[in-house]
């Protein structure tokens, strides 16, 4: 059974006084969160080990944005997974499209890193999705396939189904645009397909595929309850309590409008 995650990704906000703040916020929110769901903080490598202490009381899972996929040597300004682990850090995201365009992140460095953080067993949040320019030019599919070929070369089945896909449209990206839901829908069944295609049919019905872009409380519901569909990577979302706890409820928001509907 795949259990639903919504993960929040900071990105480069929050000092350490604003993020034990917000994650306080969360906690205290947190006998309202949907049981069914896992929930996650991906927080600046700044506030991790203050935020790893406050969590350690509550069910939120804690996660990092990057990592650098040796665990030491001369890296000046990068932070290995050895690190990571001594934390606590449980999650860590790969590939992410910011990375990749502002800083060189290719899919070589993709796929050693997600080989590094299976061996430290730290859940690997793999980011794919294309851009406004491929999607109009009718590529986004092979786009996506080619980033998943890419990043699992050489990492068994019994490892890929550790790996969490977030397909994220580069376009939806903090821009208020949201793929539709049939859209999101339609790539991650198909992020499915690959999957079939590299691996199994039960790893493509194992693995889970998050969405990301621009998701919110007003939209999760509709994107969340789609077949193929397991949750979100939030962005600008995840930096108000509220507004993520709206998020994480997105079923009880589901049911309410089914009911009054009925
Ligand atoms: O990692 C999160 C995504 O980049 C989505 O960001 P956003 O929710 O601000 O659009």
């Amino acid at each position: 059974m795949r259990i639903p995650l919504i993960a929040g990704n900071w990105k480069m906000n929050n000092n350490i006084h604003e993020s034990i703040s917000l994650v306080n916020n969360l906690i205290q929110l947190s006998n309202d969160f949907n049981n069914n769901v896992e929930v996650l903080v991906c927080v600046p490598f700044t506030a991790l080990y203050s935020i790893r202490k406050l969590l350690n009381s509550s069910n939120i899972k804690l996660g990092a944005q990057n990592m650098h996929y040796d665990e030491k040597g001369a890296y000046t300004g990068e932070i290995s997974p050895l690190m990571l682990k001594e934390i606590g850090v449980e999650y860590v995201i790969v590939g992410h499209s910011e990375r990749r365009q502002y800083f060189n992140e290719t899919d070589e460095s993709v796929n050693k890193k997600l080989k590094s953080s299976i061996n430290f067993a730290i859940k690997p949040i793999l980011c794919i999705g294309e851009t406004l320019e491929q999607r109009e030019r009718k590529i986004e599919k092979i786009t996506v396939e080619n980033q998943i070929i890419n990043a699992f070369k050489d990492i068994k089945a019994e490892d890929a189904v550790k790996v969490v896909i977030a397909y994220e449209p580069i376009w939806a990206i903090g821009t208020g645009k949201t793929a539709t839901s049939e859209e999101a829908n339609e790539m991650s069944s198909f992020i499915r397909n690959v999957f079939k295609e590299l691996y199994n049919e039960e790893l493509a019905k194992q693995v889970i595929v998050l969405y990301g872009g621009s998701v919110k409380g007003e939209n999760a519901s509709e994107l969340m309850n789609q077949t193929d569909i397991d949750g979100a990577l939030v962005g600008g979302a995840s930096l108000s309590a509220e507004e993520f706890i709206r998020i994480i409820n997105f079923n009880q928001q589901y049911e309410k409008v089914n009911k009054e509907i009925l």
